[in-house]
């Protein structure tokens, strides 16, 4: 990330802005903003690696846009460099409390800016690395639970605001304990990779998410889909997994492998908590398996 980062400068006086560009240009991709209030509409639109701000500017001040920042969820982790004519330590104890990464003091050390900033993009990429990989389970390399928890809480807040329908898949691998007891568990944890790629794979061409959801069966999300379209999905991701073609011969029901699906549709009702769709689509998942369905729709 380090050499492509991208940085925001944010100081209302033009020549410290030049200055600081001119510091940073020759390495990492820059822009620029007059004021507070300009960087937080630049922000909407644009995604940046590393904030350097003033304090002192007219309007909202650089504490004040550090503390906007700090309540959104897609700016509260990009690391805030406070630069500032002041060399009190209240200033400085504020900002750092606040949650600036560092405080440097005008007029500036060019070699001193650079170092600091490479130090703090570093520790930015490591953070970013620990994040992704705390959200990605380990066998399959898809999202797992903790992240399909996050998708679905802010899904669901979406789809409650704009009154747009959610689906909530779980999807069970058919007879995977005799699949395990015919070809050993490291056979069965390779299907399990086919099988989680393929789906997600699928999902992700159709704008949806996929997670694994607990040993064997996964969990998908659509949004904004009626309840034929989601049918019509269901039947692609049985497609994609019968094109695996994984042989199963202890399974009684299909000479490869094979799944079974339960969905909860929610079509404008979001009463109730995410939670319990979860419950729902498992009784629907429960329900497919009894009746030896591939699929079960539960509306509501
Ligand atoms: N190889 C492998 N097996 C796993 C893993 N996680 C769970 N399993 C096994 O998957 C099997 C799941 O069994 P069940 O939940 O009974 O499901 P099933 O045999 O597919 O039966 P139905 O759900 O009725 O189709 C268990 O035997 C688990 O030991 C894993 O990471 N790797």
């Amino acid at each position: 990330m380090a050499n492509s980062a991208h940085i925001l400068i944010v100081d209302d006086d033009p020549l410290n802005r030049v200055v600081l560009e001119n510091t940073l240009a020759d390495e990492y991709s820059i822009s620029l903003c007059a004021s507070g209030e300009e960087a937080l509409t630049f922000l909407e639109s644009n995604t940046v690696d590393l904030i350097i701000s003033d304090i002192r500017m007219p309007g909202m001040s650089g504490y004040d846009l550090l503390e906007k920042l700090k309540e959104k969820q897609n700016t509260y982790s990009i690391p805030f460099i406070i630069i500032s004519a002041s060399n009190s330590y209240n200033d400085e104890a504020k900002g750092l409390e606040m949650g600036a990464m560092d405080y440097i003091t005008k007029p500036f050390s060019p070699v001193i800016v650079k170092a600091r900033v490479k130090n703090h993009l570093a520790i930015k990429q490591k953070n970013d690395l620990l994040e992704k990989l705390a959200a990605i389970d380990g066998l399959t390399e898809i999202p797992n639970r903790r992240l399909l928890d996050e998708t679905l809480t802010s899904y669901w807040q979406a789809c409650s605001k704009s009154y747009e329908p959610l689906s909530l898949f779980l999807v069970d691998i058919d007879y995977f304990k005799e699949f395990n007891d015919t070809y050993g568990y490291a056979a069965g944890d390779e299907c399990l990779i086919k099988v989680a790629q393929a789906l997600n794979e699928s999902s992700r061409k159709h704008d949806g998410f996929v997670a694994r959801y607990d040993g064997v069966r996964f969990a998908a999300l659509q949004k904004g889909r009626n309840k034929d379209q989601i049918a019509l999905f269901a039947k692609h991701m049985h497609d994609v997994i019968d094109d695996l073609t994984i042989p199963h011969k202890s399974s009684p029901i299909c000479a490869h492998v094979s799944i079974s699906i339960g969905i909860v549709h929610i079509d404008k009702d979001f009463s109730g908590s995410e939670q319990g769709v979860l419950k729902l689509a498992d009784d629907a998942l429960v329900k497919s398996h009894m009746q030896q369905e591939r699929v079960t729709i539960l509306s509501r």
